[in-house]
């Protein structure tokens, strides 16, 4: 008989979503996403971050003051669709960890993904939220918030059986 505990499609690349936000730099919000055709392939993943060449020790992380991260970091959905080298990415589904911000929703449109899956909505109430929930409703973009089985998910790193 197969294994009953598998995980589901949907935990899967949530899951990978949560494991490239694991790469963020981002001391306060860490952001992946994962972008997946319509026959399960993962086309692309990202994460928030700097652009390629312009160095994590050298630009800020703060997010009030002077000199704070917003003008330089790239968003998790951003970096996810640039990745994904050229590929279409017509019909696709993003897994993101947080609700896509507007400029975010701008891209996910014009790149021809049509299903948002996201888990935190932890800006619901910001301009760049309510925005991008009118963009993408008006683009007829799917938004599906995941409501998972289990709280967590344990990967090891140890050669174990029952891992
Ligand atoms: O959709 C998003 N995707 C994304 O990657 N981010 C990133 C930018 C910042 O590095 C961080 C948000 O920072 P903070 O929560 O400290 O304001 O998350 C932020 C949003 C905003 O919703
Ligand atoms: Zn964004």
């Amino acid at each position: 008989m197969k294994r009953q505990d598998y995980i589901s499609w949907d935990e899967y690349f949530m899951g990978v979503s949560l494991l490239a936000a694991k790469r963020s730099k981002d001391p306060n919000t860490q952001v992946g996403a994962c972008i997946v055709d319509s026959n399960h392939v993962i086309l692309s993943t990202g994460y928030n971050g700097f652009p390629l060449g312009c160095s994590d020790d050298e630009l800020p992380w703060a997010r009030t003051g002077e000199d704070t991260k917003y003008p330089y970091v790239v968003h998790a959905e951003l970096n996810a669709i640039l990745n994904s080298g050229g590929k279409s990415l017509r019909d696709a589904t993003i897994y993101v960890g947080l609700f896509p911000c507007n400029e975010c929703a701008k891209a996910i449109i014009q790149s021809g993904i049509r299903e948002v899956v996201y888990l935190d909505d932890k800006y619901a109430n910001a301009k760049s939220t309510l925005a991008s929930k009118r963009l993408l409703s008006m683009a007829g973009v799917k938004m599906r918030k995941l409501k998972p089985r289990e709280k967590t998910l344990v990967l090891s790193f140890e050669s174990n059986p029952d891992r």
